[in-house]
């Protein structure tokens, strides 16, 4: 009876002990999962030069999913099997030594056979399992793409395109599957039937002994016994071992991506951070590339100045230069040669934090984020000493024209926009960009301006929001606020105190709207054409 009791409270023991086992493995994995994901998604937010040239973002959104996820759940499920394994080997081990030291080293002529095979297949499936994570990856960020894309999917009948393109990348995925399943299954042959031909030797050899009187029948029975669980101990951990290289192949790409060239958080905090910023912009000789076009000069020995609280336009035909120039202001990007100064110091010796405090954009295409109207126009300060209240948002939003429409909706500021704003007009996303902008209190205004996608109403309405913007930078309230707009309409044009004309990543003309006329050059040339379509346009529309 009282076997029976301990072997209750030892099978209750046991399975306590599986359950707590099991369970704190879960919260580790869970756990390595989440860091994983934390820790790449900061590494990914880091400022970082040619980031914002990486085409296949959906790359790097399905690395932050199924490659931490893969890592995390190799680690609840294996890490746990692995100790247990690994305890069940060592103390079967002992037992063998003890029933016999001749019979346990001959039980052991497989190992260095296993090893050395464990390792070269480690390493196959390791670089294997890279390739197959990114084709993966491909696969996740060509869907990615289709799906957010449907309205243009659907409007060039592009279904099949998008399908064969996701297909191409399964198919090799599914290659290369069956490719790591032949190797495993080669593996998996070696390391399964050696053991049992070793065990054969034993048998053989044990009965050598027995016959000798070395070791009784006994002995060579539970010897075979342990040697059956030893067996089984080293193949559950070889079997570990090969999930977890594939593990450890797709965490290679995880950190890789984490500790990329300029890596870590902290690197954003260094940089000078002055308490005061005057907004004088000059460029002095700056040469830049690309980094995706190495090949190609975007701007050559260009120079300008922005004195503060002064308004300058850039104009000039279209992939002359002008959002280059814009980016370099912002420290986008690197110059390969000249300067870009800010207040006399260079651009990249600011702190990337304290530099976008003083500088705003309103790009020619805006991008709101899923969320409410009102967390769209404090982006970015939300959270800081800097979050400003309803009631300056709402006056920012006065100021921009998208009062109007926002106290029309039945959430008002707090209406979501959708996925990138698909929810509002080209005009209101805009009009919401310049709220945005303006509640920063900025420095530097940069404005590309957006033309071609809004109609008359609402380019109106913009139009009236960006001479605001440049009168407050007039006025004494916006003393210091420097504008630089990359314009097309001539009237926002003609008010710009300094007038760049860029061709070809050069200034080929500056000087204000009367001087330039005057010159009759480059920029006049401009003006005339704009004049002539303009005519055009109207005589049409009288007709
Ligand atoms: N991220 C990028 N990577 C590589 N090349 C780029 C990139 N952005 C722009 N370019 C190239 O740089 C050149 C200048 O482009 P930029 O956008 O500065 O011209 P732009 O004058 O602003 O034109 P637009 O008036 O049409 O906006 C173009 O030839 C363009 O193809």
């Amino acid at each position: 009876m009282n076997n029976v009791k301990k072997l209750i409270v030892v099978s209750i023991l046991s399975g306590v002990f599986s359950g707590v086992r099991g369970s704190i493995f879960m919260v580790v994995g869970g756990r390595v999962n989440v860091r994983l994901r934390l820790r790449l998604m900061s590494s990914l937010l880091t400022y970082e030069q040619g980031f914002f040239d990486l085409t296949k973002t959906g790359d790097i959104t399905s690395r932050l999913s199924s490659d931490t996820t893969l890592v995390g759940d190799q680690v609840t499920l294996n890490v746990n099997v692995f100790l247990r394994s690994l305890v069940q080997v060592i103390g079967v081990l002992i037992f063998m030594f003890m029933v016999s030291w001749q019979l346990s080293l001959l039980a052991f002529i497989s190992v260095p056979v296993i090893t050395v095979l464990s390792k070269w297949y480690g390493n196959f499936v390791r670089s294997l399992t890279k390739v197959m994570q990114t084709k993966l990856a491909q696969g996740n960020s060509v869907s990615e793409a289709a799906i957010s894309s449907m309205p243009t999917v659907r409007a060039f009948d592009a279904g099949p395109t998008e399908y064969r393109e996701f297909k191409g990348h399964m198919d090799e995925y599914l290659a290369l599957n069956t490719k790591s399943a032949i190797a495993y299954s080669g593996y998996a042959t070696v390391s399964t039937s050696l053991p049992q031909l070793v065990t054969a030797l034993v048998v053989f050899y044990g009965g050598l002994l027995v016959r000798n009187g070395d070791i009784s029948s006994g002995e060579l029975v539970s010897f075979l016994l342990y040697l059956q669980s030893l067996s089984d101990g080293f193949s559950s951990i070889g079997y570990i071992f090969s999930s977890l290289t594939q593990a450890v192949g797709a965490a290679d790409k995880v950190f890789e991506l984490m500790y990329r060239k300029r890596p870590g958080m902290p690197q954003q905090q260094h940089g000078l951070e002055p308490n005061t910023c005057r907004g004088e912009v000059t460029l002095k000789n700056v040469e830049m590339y690309y980094p995706a076009r190495p090949n190609r000069r975007v701007l050559n020995d260009m120079s300008l100045s922005v004195p503060p609280g002064s308004i300058i336009a850039l104009c000039g035909a279209s992939g002359g230069g002008k959002s280059s120039i814009i980016s370099l202001v912002q420290h986008m990007y690197e110059q390969s040669s000249g300067k870009v100064l800010l207040d006399d110091v260079e651009v990249h010796e600011y702190s990337p934090r304290w530099l976008s405090q003083q500088i705003s954009i309103v790009q020619q295409e805006p991008i709101l984020f899923a969320r409410s109207i009102r967390r769209n126009i404090m982006y970015g300060l939300e959270g800081t000493d800097r979050e400003p209240s309803q009631d300056e948002i709402e006056r920012v939003a006065r100021l921009s024209n998208c009062d109007d429409f926002i106290s029309k909706m039945p959430m008002k500021y707090e209406t979501e926009v959708g996925e990138r704003g698909v929810q509002l007009s080209g005009g209101q996303k805009q009009r919401i960009a310049i709220a945005r902008a303006l509640v920063r209190k900025p420095k530097i205004l940069l404005l590309d301006e957006a033309t071609s996608a809004l109609d008359a109403e609402s380019e109106h309405m913009v139009q009236s929001a960006i001479d605001y913007m440049i009168e407050t930078a007039r006025s004494k309230d916006g003393a210091g606020m420097s504008v630089m707009i990359v314009a097309h309409r001539l009237s926002t044009i003609r008010n710009a105190d300094t007038i760049f004309v860029v061709q070809d990543g050069q200034v080929v003309e500056q000087g204000n709207h009367s001087e330039l006329i005057e010159t009759d050059g480059a920029y006049s040339a401009l003006v005339r054409r704009q004049m002539n379509v303009q005519k055009k346009l109207e005589s049409q529309t009288i007709e």
